[in-house]
């Protein structure tokens, strides 16, 4: 599986949040991940990045053990974080924030996704090219920040919470670019949603998480059968 955790026990200062979360992901499977404030969707998130020491169990990336990897080990094995919050240089402009990021990865050597391939499959970033990001919209500096993430060789998605002040319009656009890059990539996400029925749209797996543990973790088809919100 692309990206797998199995009994994933995972906290801070050795005192565990997560316990015992398992989940697999395949090529291009997008997992919405709902859950109370502080039920652990973004300790979830920096277990698997490593911005959090794995205290137990196992995380692996397209067959390989990550989870005593170093963040930089994860980073470049192709995880990739679109942080809460917008995460764009304000100042710069569009272009000059892709080419900051592509111009790292063209130093570290191979990659696949360039600057053109995110004009391509952003087309909003190739006509807003010389915009100040700053001053784009809320949607549009989600699709920088999500531009900048493909950038390189991407194998995974973390998604926190990319709809946040966004239009309830642009967050169906914003979704449904997430999809279709997933899905044309075939690389696999982690959506953390507090906006459910959008995301469902997009989801093609869905987990509740619960004070640390998984209430709920099924196909879309199984989530579409039961009242979601019994869960939380
Ligand atoms: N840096 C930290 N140090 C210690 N405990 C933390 C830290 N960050 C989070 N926690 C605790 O871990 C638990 C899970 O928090 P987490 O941030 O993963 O929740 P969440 O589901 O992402 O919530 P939200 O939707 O508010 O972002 C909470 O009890 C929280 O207090």
């Amino acid at each position: 599986m692309p990206l797998s955790a199995t009994n994933l026990i995972a906290g801070y200062g050795g005192k565990p949040v997560l316990e015992k979360v398992s989940f697999t992901l395949d090529d291009g499977d997008i997992l919405a991940f709902f859950g109370h404030n502080g039920a652990g969707k973004s300790t979830t998130l920096k277990a698997v990045l490593g911005l959090i020491d794995t205290i137990d169990g196992e995380i692996t990336l397209n067959g390989e053990r990550i989870e005593k990897m170093s963040v930089d080990q994860r980073l470049e094995r192709g995880i990739k974080l679109l942080p809460e919050g917008r995460g764009v240089f304000p100042d710069l402009s569009v272009k000059e924030n892709i080419d900051v990021v592509d111009a790292a990865n063209r130093a570290k050597g191979s990659q696949s996704i360039s600057a053109s391939d995110v004009y391509d499959l952003l087309p909003v970033l190739a006509e807003r090219r010389s915009s100040i990001a700053g001053e784009l919209s809320g949607g549009q500096q989600q699709m920088l920040a999500l531009g900048i993430a493909l950038l390189g060789t991407p194998k995974c998605l973390l998604l926190e919470e990319p709809s946040v002040g966004l239009q309830p319009d642009l967050v169906e656009e914003l979704f449904a670019k997430i999809s279709e890059v997933c899905k044309d990539l075939r690389v696999p996400a982690i959506l953390i949603e507090h906006k459910i029925v959008s995301a469902m749209k997009i989801a093609d797996q869905v987990m509740i998480i619960n004070s640390g543990r998984l209430v709920f973790n099924g196909s879309k088809a199984e989530a579409e059968k039961i009242d979601l919100w019994d869960y939380f």
